[in-house]
């Protein structure tokens, strides 16, 4: 068992590892470095602070230095790692003081993360250009959103943050623009069916959506006034920029093996990168995609936190191999809830599957059951010559989000489509029906 392992960035990936470490190897001396001043914020209670979903952001963070130092780390804070000697196994660091420290390790566990991708365009550094990542950002616009003279807010990138921060702007009592330069929102993670559904849920709330346009330039004289697009031109008080990630990985540059699509630490299913003391986890690192059977980037708190458990395992001497990943997720706005798992129909076959859809639409429950009863549409997306099940997806006003996992193990396992025709599902009227839409859905299938 390696004696020193120290750990760069202490959110979602890096908590995971060292609570791993902290609970399960005791004699192992742990250190984590932070630029941040926080730990484990949960970005995703941005919007519904911001949309006064929730009453604050208290409950949006579940660790800190003094949990984790309870346990036996030592924790750093405000202290950025800059550069690394992967030779001499150590690192380089400037304290909270401003001081320049180093400290060596056995094994190293970068979960240095991701930052925003920021467009370089004109009017970018005008006042009230917004990126929404850590605590510090949100309370930012919260604060802004105190001058009332805000009154348009534009969003660009209709991806999962932008279509949240839509909800959460226009509850806030703005005027929301969506910007996207694709075709529709959520492209990413959805067929073009369920992406018109939500382009509708968000346009009956008062969205204006501007999909198929590109950001050319923003106008202003100190403070940000118009959003100039190829197609047109939008007054705006706030401009919110949410168009993905990049993989963080100043440190390893050059000297870790890098994915060719963003340049995310290369890992394998131990999370280990190209050294063998030192492991990747999070949003700087790739994982392996069930769905495509390769090695994918899919920045998500859920792979943030199963990466980080795996890296700590395997630094501390137990090996454990991840199952890899499907990129499950899911979306709520307005009570619209879609979920999805896997391959669209459209990537898959972008990625040159030969594959095809099934897909079914009915009521949730029994029909005499009259309360609560809703529609739900499914779609389920195969290999027409392997009869894989490569993803799924699912949209309704009832809570389906519960269903998307059995679609997620279904990848992970190489279940065929034609398995699925007679996989026993429960049937209870408060619930669903005898003939449920995901059995007549994997029925209907080619
Ligand atoms: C608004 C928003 C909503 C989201 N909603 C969801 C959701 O609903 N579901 C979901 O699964 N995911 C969601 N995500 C994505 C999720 O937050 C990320 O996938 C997750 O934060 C990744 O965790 P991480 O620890 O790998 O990286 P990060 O959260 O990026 O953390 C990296 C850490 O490393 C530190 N660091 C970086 N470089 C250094 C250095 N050189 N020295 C010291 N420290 C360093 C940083 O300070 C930071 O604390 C959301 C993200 C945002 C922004
Ligand atoms: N519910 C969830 O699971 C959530 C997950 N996340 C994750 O956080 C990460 C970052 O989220 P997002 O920033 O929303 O990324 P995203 O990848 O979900 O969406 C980015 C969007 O920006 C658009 N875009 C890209 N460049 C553009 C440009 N120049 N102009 C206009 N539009 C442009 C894309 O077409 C896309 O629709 C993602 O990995 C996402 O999955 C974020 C929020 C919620």
């Amino acid at each position: 068992m390696p004696n020193k392992i120290i750990v760069v960035g202490a959110n979602h990936a890096g908590t995971a590892a060292l609570n791993t470490i902290l609970d399960h190897y005791k004699d192992v001396d742990v250190t984590a470095f932070d630029a941040n001043s926080n730990i484990s914020f949960l970005g995703c209670g941005m919007a519904l602070w911001i949309g006064g979903q929730i009453s604050g952001p208290d409950g949006l963070f579940y660790s800190s230095k003094e949990i984790l130092e309870g346990k036996g780390a030592k924790i750093y804070m405000e202290t950025s790692v800059n550069s690394i000697d992967f030779d001499k196994k150590t690192v380089y660091v400037k304290d909270a003081s401003g001081k320049d420290k180093e400290y060596s390790y056995d094994k190293l566990i970068l979960a240095t993360g991701s930052t925003p991708v920021g467009p370089q365009l004109p009017g970018m550094s005008l006042d009230n250009v917004q990126f929404v990542k850590l605590y510090q950002n949100a309370q930012e616009v919260i604060e802004k959103l105190g001058d009332t003279s805000i009154k348009k807010v534009a969003v660009v990138g209709g991806g999962y943050i932008g279509v949240e921060l839509a909800e959460a702007f226009q509850r806030n009592g703005r005027e929301v623009t969506l910007i996207d330069c694709a075709k529709t929102c959520l492209s990413a993670y959805y067929d073009e069916m369920f992406c018109k559904r939500m382009e509708k849920q968000l346009s009956d709330h008062g969205i204006h959506l501007a999909f198929e346009e590109k950001v050319e330039r923003l106008e202003g004289n100190t403070r940000v006034e118009k959003v100039i697009t190829d197609k047109n031109s939008y007054d705006a008080d706030m401009v919110i920029f949410c168009v993905g990630f990049r993989p963080n990985t100043k440190l390893g540059n050059g000297q870790l093996r890098q994915f060719n699509k963003n340049g995310a630490y290369e890992t394998d299913l131990m999370q280990q990168t190209s050294h063998p003391d030192v492991y990747a986890v999070g949003d700087c690192s790739t994982v392996y995609n069930n769905a495509i059977e390769d090695t994918d980037y899919i920045a998500l708190a859920t792979n943030a936190v199963r990466s980080g458990i795996i890296a700590a395992h395997n630094a501390c001497g137990t090996e454990l191999k991840s199952p890899g990943v499907q990129g499950s997720n899911g979306i709520s706005i307005w009570g619209l809830n879609m979920v999805s798992t896997g391959l669209s129909l459209d990537r898959a076959k972008k990625l040159g599957f030969d594959a095809a859809a099934t897909d079914y639409e009915d009521w949730q429950k029994a029909g005499f059951m009259e309360k609560d009863n809703y529609k739900v549409v499914i779609r389920i997306v195969y290999d027409k010559k392997t009869r894989r099940i490569l993803g799924a997806q699912l949209c309704s006003d009832y809570d389906i989000s519960m269903s998307i996992h059995l679609f997620s193990m279904a990848i992970q396992e190489k279940v065929t489509i034609d398995k699925l025709k007679l996989f026993d599902l429960f049937f209870l009227p408060h619930f669903n029906q005898p003939y449920n839409y995901i059995t007549m859905a994997a029925l209907n299938a080619e």
